[in-house]
């Protein structure tokens, strides 16, 4: 029996180079981070604050007629069918029965195992654009809980704010942060947040706050609960947050193994940089409270 819904749900056009959309994946910080819970799945309850970036990867899309999904370039040690953008690709055809597929090419700069969302960004970015290219029209909250499914950062991609979060990071608020430029600094090994989370030192028992006590203490009350256990299992982190700490208020975003520290110029960033250690990269970026994925959507 032929699937009705692909031809309600998805629009089967001409495949013309005027329906290819150039897509930014930004990357994310988590300005702090508390540990306030496990759930009993193991998945830890956090109160976070997300902010994005100027800076991240790319998508480029185009609709194919065939209902295939090609990804270009491989990732390095990840099949295709593993990659987060072929994921969500193929979520949103199975949700939707949308029988149209794309031609993907994913532009990386973000670190893998970088604490900057980049996996989680990339599946937004590809759940957002299919659903424009493939005219689906699902709205946020729908493609906030698909990719939910892909992963707990996915959600806050998807809405696009910079957000207050909560549970496991599915609960948003959107907020209105301080937008000063950034330092990030890669200590150049990657961090597995599953090794984190399951490490026996982590705390779990912040006791829980409002998000108007968060907001109220600004930055230099922030802090990130996995900054210590991540130390000591990583000690090129340690080694990074020291070098950085002492040039500027520093933090780990995520589990790591990125951290960053803010300044009122870019000049300024650029001038710690100038003098970082050899076996670690950085780059330097804005805040933004409003995504670049939805700015360049017009959303
Ligand atoms: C640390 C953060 O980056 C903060 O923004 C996120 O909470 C991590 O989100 P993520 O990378 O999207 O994580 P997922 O891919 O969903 O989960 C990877 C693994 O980390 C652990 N995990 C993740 C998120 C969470 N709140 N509790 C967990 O215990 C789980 O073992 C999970 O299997
Ligand atoms: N498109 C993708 N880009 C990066 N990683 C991907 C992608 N698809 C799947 N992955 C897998 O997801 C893992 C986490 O990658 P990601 O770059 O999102 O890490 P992260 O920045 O530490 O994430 P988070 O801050 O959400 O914990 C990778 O090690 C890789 O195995």
């Amino acid at each position: 029996m032929p699937d009705t819904r692909s031809d309600s749900l998805c629009e089967t056009g001409s495949n013309t180079r005027a329906d290819s959309l150039a897509l930014p994946a930004p990357a994310k910080l988590n300005r702090m981070l508390h540990i306030v819970g496990r759930r009993p799945d193991g998945y830890h309850e956090l109160q976070t604050l997300f902010q994005f970036l100027d800076h991240g990867d790319s998508l480029h899309l185009s609709p194919r007629p065939d209902g295939e999904i090609r990804l270009t370039p491989a990732l390095a040690g990840l099949d295709a069918e593993d990659n987060l953008v072929v994921r969500a690709a193929r979520l949103l055809q199975a949700e939707t029965g949308c029988r149209r597929g794309a031609d993907i090419h994913l532009t990386k700069r973000l670190p893998m195992g970088g604490g900057l969302g980049g996996g989680s960004s990339n599946a937004a970015t590809a759940l957002l654009g299919l659903d424009r290219l493939w005219r689906l029209d699902l709205g946020l909250d729908a493609l906030a809980e698909l990719g939910l499914r892909l992963g707990a950062d996915v959600p806050v991609f998807v809405h696009g704010h910079a957000a207050w979060a909560e549970g496991i990071g599915e609960h948003l608020v959107p907020v209105e942060l301080d937008t000063p430029w950034f330092l990030v600094v890669h200590p150049g090994i990657p961090v597995a947040t599953p090794a984190v989370f399951g490490a026996a030192q982590l705390t779990r028992d912040t006791p829980p706050i409002t998000m108007a006590r968060a907001l109220q203490g600004g930055a230099p009350s922030w802090r990130n609960d996995c900054e210590a256990t991540v130390r000591s299992l990583y000690p090129q982190v340690a080694e990074a947050l020291d070098w950085l700490g002492a040039r500027a208020p520093t933090m780990l975003t995520g589990t790591g193994a990125c951290i960053f520290a803010w300044t009122d110029t870019q000049a300024e960033a650029q001038r710690i940089a100038a003098d970082l250690p050899g076996h670690f990269t950085a780059f330097t970026a804005r805040g933004a409270n409003l995504s670049p994925l939805h700015a360049a959507l017009g959303r």
